[in-house]
Order: structure tokens, then C-alpha cells, then sequence
């Protein structure tokens, strides 16, 4: 564990939600609520609210470029993850700059289209996503359409995610967190699993019945990466992540006409320290 005086770094690699529930504003606000410091750089700009997105503008791959050098040549992260990338170019970026400064312990959330159904990534890009990025990564959180789409393998069951899970792995993440929020099949449940190339482990929760899930990926991921930043294990890290999300869409929020966002203060007010 870190000593009391250091504080831990994470970045963030992501697109803006101007509504505030996804994207760059889902991740900071868990890198606070997790005590680590938070930094970003920005791959878009998204006009978005709860109801869905009404304009998106990707970012040059140059100015991903100069936001990776700012932060490499002056506070370099102790962990990592993106968002939504958008196209191949900001993901060449992304990948050129992990290599070139080092940064531990990439989490790739391979954000693909938002809840509303608009595309956050070019269909195209998804070769520049396994070719480049995932060989980088200590580890990938698809959702089932995502892990379906990387893979090609359609999920129905339990050991269809199994196999896909093995297939991500093979692509070079070092573990997999196949996320069970898309699952039908699980109807009271939700069934997350880790898989970290030799064995499987299952988190089961009650599933919450509510619409307001805006960001809950983003937020996942963003709350495995602030253990990883703080020098917790992989195991530790998605342990007490499925503990943070799972309080903030237990207590999300009934803000906006369509699917509000994730509650990210519910763990600390709620759950934290029992
Ligand atoms: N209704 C729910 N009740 C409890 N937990 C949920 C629910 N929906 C999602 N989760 C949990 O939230 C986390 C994110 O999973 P999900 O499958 O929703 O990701 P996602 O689809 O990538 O999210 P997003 O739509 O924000 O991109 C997982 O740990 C999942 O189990
Ligand atoms: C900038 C940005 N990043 C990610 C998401 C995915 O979140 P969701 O699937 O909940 O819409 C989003 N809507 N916007």
C-alpha cells in the first residue's frame, strides 16, 4: 500500500460528457470519491445530456499528442485507462504515447456506442483497437455487445463468454472483465467475470431495476483503475469497484427527462467503512 504522504496519479483518455454521468467527468469524479489524483486527456467533445447525444466532435490525433506529452513529461500516471477513442488516428496516438512514456497499468473500456445508440467509436477503428491498444493493456472491461463485436463470437451463454473472454486474452490484454449489465439471460442478476488466464472468478449482484445507468461502464473502469494507480491487485481493484458502482446505481440519480447518471457519492456516504 502507498505511504499516507504520496498521492497516487491516474489519467484518464476519454471522450467529454457536457451532461456530466459518462466519459471524462464519470472517471475524475471516481478518482476523487477513490482518493487518487485525477488528470485527462480529452478525445472528443460531446454535446450530451440524459436523454442522449445531440453532437460529437473528435479531437485531432495532435492534440491528443501534445495532452500525452504534457502529462508524460511532467506527471507521469501510475495508471491509465480510455474511454471513448472515437477513431484509428486518436487510437494510434494513444498507443504511440503509452509506449513512449511508460505508463503502467493501461485499463481499456472499449467504449463502441452510448446507451442512447449513438456511435462513439468508427467501426473501422476496432483493427486499430486490437492491433495497437489491447496488447498494451493489463486489462479490457467489454460489456456483451462489445466483447461480441471485438470477437465475433455471439454470447448466449455463460461458456460462450467464457470463450470469448479467452479470445480477448489472446489479443494481449492480460485480464478480461467481461461486464453482465447487457445480460439477458441473468434477469434478477448481474454476472461480472474476471478472467485472468488461467482461471475465472464471478461477482453476482442483485440486479438494481432502474433506467438511470448513464455511465456505469465508465465508472467501473474508472474505479478499477484508481486501485490499480493506488498499488492494489487486480482482484482487490475490481472487488472494490463492484462495491463503488454498485452503491451509485443503488443510489442513482433521478436528474434529466431520459437515463440519469450513477450516484458517484453513494459508496463514500453509504457503504464506505461499513
Ligand atoms: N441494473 C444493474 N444493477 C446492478 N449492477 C449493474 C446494473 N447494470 C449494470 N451493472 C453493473 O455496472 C457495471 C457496468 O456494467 P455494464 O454492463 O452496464 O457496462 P456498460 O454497458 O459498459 O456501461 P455503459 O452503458 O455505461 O457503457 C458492471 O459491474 C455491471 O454488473
Ligand atoms: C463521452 C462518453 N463516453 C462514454 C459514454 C458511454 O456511456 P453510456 O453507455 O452510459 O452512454 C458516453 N455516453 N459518452
Amino acid at each position: 500500500m502507498q505511504p499516507s504522504h504520496v498521492i497516487r496519479k491516474a489519467l484518464t483518455i476519454a471522450g467529454s460528457d457536457s451532461g456530466g454521468g459518462a466519459g471524462i467527468q464519470a472517471d475524475l469524479k471516481t478518482f476523487q470519491e477513490m482518493g487518487v489524483y485525477g488528470m485527462s486527456a480529452i478525445t472528443a467533445i460531446t454535446a450530451q445530456n440524459t436523454q442522449g447525444v445531440q453532437a460529437l466532435y473528435p479531437m485531432e490525433a495532435s492534440i491528443i499528442n501534445e495532452q500525452l506529452h504534457s502529462i508524460g513529461e511532467d506527471l507521469p500516471p501510475d495508471a491509465v485507462k480510455t474511454g471513448m477513442l472515437g477513431n484509428a488516428s486518436i487510437i494510434a496516438a494513444v498507443a504511440e504515447n503509452m509506449a513512449r512514456y511508460r505508463f503502467p497499468h493501461l485499463v481499456i473500456d472499449p467504449v463502441m456506442i452510448a446507451k442512447g445508440g449513438s456511435t462513439l467509436l468508427q467501426r473501422e477503428a476496432l483493427t486499430a483497437l486490437i492491433k495497437m491498444l489491447i496488447p498494451l493493456s493489463v486489462m479490457i472491461t467489454p460489456n456483451i455487445p462489445e466483447a461480441e463485436e471485438l470477437t465475433g463470437i455471439r454470447i448466449v451463454s455463460l461458456s460462450d463468454r467464457e470463450e470469448a473472454a479467452r479470445c480477448l486474452h489472446g489479443m494481449g490484454s492480460d485480464h478480461v472483465m467481461l461486464k453482465g449489465g447487457h445480460d439477458p439471460s441473468t434477469r434478477d442478476l448481474v454476472v461480472d467475470m474476471l478472467y485472468d488466464g488461467t482461471a475465472f472468478h464471478y461477482w453476482e449482484h442483485q440486479r438494481i431495476d432502474t433506467r438511470h445507468t448513464h455511465g456505469t461502464g465508465c465508472t467501473f473502469s474508472a474505479a478499477i483503475t484508481a486501485g490499480l494507480a493506488q498499488g492494489m491487485s487486480v482482484y482487490d481493484s475490481v472487488n472494490r469497484a463492484k462495491s463503488f458502482i454498485h452503491a451509485a446505481i443503488e443510489h442513482s440519480l433521478e436528474i434529466g427527462a431520459g437515463h440519469g447518471p450513477t450516484n458517484h457519492f453513494a459508496y463514500r456516504k453509504h457503504y464506505k467503512n461499513g
